[in-house]
């Protein structure tokens, strides 16, 4: 099959390369670098294991090994959907060292979003947990496997622990164990160019289940290293993560990937507890960590049992939602740290706070984009700028925002402006300085403290229950998340409640996090003039807090 993937003009590119964005490096290289250039030094902690970068590329050369005598190689795609163990970067580096595909799955994803994954990518293997929050995840692709049939793409399920008894399942350990150590790769990469997609990362998506976001090694690695610059990252930077290592923001804003190329040290973290994440700062030393907003509370009030010594965390980054200003505040006091805020996307461009930035712009603001080539747009309803304090939506490109989803050709058609910006989908204002201050988005989805759902998907399986013939998900501020999701739902006979809602929609295969917090049964829907769902007057109906 020939496709042709959007992507920037050679002029374009021309000028990334020039400006020095665009390093030509692959990641598969760039660890073989690493090692060379710092290989004593420790790049990796999970618990008591720890590796080196010598010892991170010797591991990534094995995995590689066992991947490749599974028939994987350069171009492949492979699901990732592991937790923050050392297992996903090991996993991670060994395909990057054949020049295949990751895509990243979230932990919560289930059968309907890891089946529309492996379609929509042509995924070859998928590599999972044998159990991880109560959730058996061998159950999880036995189910994948067979709405897949014969007829998919889908080869190989791989592992992590224990594969369970004779369904096929490819143990990772095996796979390490079996791939002989003189039969190392011929190359660093598989032969892939910087210029191909690295990876695969999930839109928080608005018309449905996630849409995929190639993102390529050059693109990707600027991405990560424009980040560390404005985090000063540097070889003495221990980095914790604690948010899933999948998403965007704990991998290369500038999290993971960002202190590799800086040669730090990552350290995971297998539960975003404060009690476990302070635990591992004073053992590890960990200079910086980020946090969603639901997160900050806690992390405040243990802080102040004051039975923990927090002294080398000197930021602390926040992001994937709005954080309350109260909680800005109070954070950098409350922890002794500077606090960024960050309002990414996936897509592409990052905003940072600067660690130098007055804390009025630090606390009221999500920052300014890492780049001085991100180009961004903030237009009215006609595509029209808006000036500088006015709220308009956000256009954007530039070096590392995509200029198409992966085969999705008929919504790229939308998604993106002719001259190749990247309609955000979220309303802003800018201040003079160039900070952005998001005041909410034009796209119908509800942000659940960092996790994007989709109205549309829910509301599509809200329908299938046999009580429900209309439903509108709605977002309404809520003190903890942010936002919080609120089914409105119109029944004949008894209204399910919202535990029946959850079961049904997790029997549907829905991840968990997509159910409603609120079930609310109306008469009918509100429609609008132009006769679509009446959000705005739902979300008017709840009472007030
Ligand atoms: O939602 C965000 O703010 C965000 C921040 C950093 C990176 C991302 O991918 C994000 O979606």
């Amino acid at each position: 099959m020939t496709e042709t993937r959007r992507t920037w003009s050679e002029a374009e590119s021309a000028r990334y390369r020039a400006a020095g964005h665009w390093q030509g490096v692959t990641f598969g290289a760039r660890l073989r670098a690493s090692a060379a250039a710092h290989g004593g030094r420790v790049a990796l902690v999970d618990g008591e294991r720890r590796w080196t970068y010598a010892e991170l590329d010797t591991e990534a050369d094995r995995v590689a090994r066992g991947l490749r005598g599974l028939g994987i190689g350069r171009g492949d795609r492979v699901v990732v959907q592991l937790p923050n163990r050392a297992e996903f970067l090991l996993v991670w580096f060994g395909l990057q060292r054949l020049g295949a595909v990751p895509v990243h799955a979230m932990p919560g994803h289930r059968r309907r979003e890891i089946g529309h994954l492996v379609r929509v990518a042509g995924a070859v293997a998928c590599v999972v947990p044998d159990r991880h929050a109560r959730f058996d995840h061998r159950e999880l692709m036995r189910g994948v496997r067979a709405e897949q049939g014969a007829g998919g793409s889908l080869r190989h399920v791989v592992v992590v622990g224990d594969p369970g008894p004779d369904e096929g399942f490819v143990p990772f350990e095996a796979l390490r164990a079996e791939a002989p150590a003189e039969s190392g790769p011929a190359t660093d990469d598989g032969g892939a160019d910087a210029a191909d997609v690295a990876l695969l990362l999930l839109s928080g998506g608005t018309t449905g289940l996630p849409k995929l976001i190639p993102r390529t090694h050059d693109d990707y690695s600027y991405n990560a290293r424009a980040c560390a610059e404005v985090c000063a990252l540097d070889a003495r930077s221990v980095y914790l993560a604690v948010l899933p290592l999948g998403f965007n923001f704990a991998f290369a804003c500038p999290g993971v990937l960002g202190t590799l190329m800086a040669g730090g040290t990552v350290v995971v973290a297998p539960d975003p507890s404060p009690q476990t994440a302070y635990a591992l700062v004073e053992r590890e030393g960990v200079t910086l960590t980020s946090l969603t907003p639901p997160l900050v509370p806690h992390w405040i009030d243990e802080a102040a049992s004051g039975t923990w010594d927090l002294g080398s965390l000197s930021v602390v980054q926040v992001g994937g939602a709005r954080l309350p200003e109260d909680h800005a505040r109070k954070l950098g006091p409350a922890l002794g740290v500077t606090v960024q805020q960050v309002f990414g996307m996936a897509e592409g461009l990052i905003n940072l706070t600067r660690l130098d930035d007055p804390e009025d712009l630090v606390c009221a603001t999500q920052g300014r984009p890492v780049s001085p080539d991100d180009e961004v747009l903030v237009v009215d309803a006609d595509g029209r700028p808006v000036p500088d304090g006015t709220a308009g939506e956000l256009l954007t490109r530039g070096p590392y925002t995509l200029r198409g989803y992966y085969r999705v050709e008929e919504h790229n058609r939308t998604a993106f402006t002719p001259d190749g910006h990247y309609r955000s989908g979220d309303v802003v204002r800018r201040l003079p300085s160039g900070h952005l201050v998001v005041v909410g988005r034009i796209k119908d989805q509800i942000n659940r403290g960092g996790e994007k759902v989709a109205a549309v998907e829910v509301e599509e399986q809200l329908l299938t229950h046999p009580a429900i013939t209309a439903a509108a998900l709605v977002g309404v501020p809520d003190e903890r998340w942010g936002e919080r999701s609120v089914a409105f739902v119109v029944c004949t006979g008894t209204a399910p409640g919202v535990r029946e809602v959850a079961a049904h929609l997790r029997e549907r295969g829905l991840a968990g996090y997509k159910a409603p917090d609120e079930v609310v049964r109306v008469p009918a829907l509100p429609l609008t003039a132009v006769g679509k769902v009446d959000k705005a007057a739902l979300a008017q109906e709840l009472p007030r807090p």
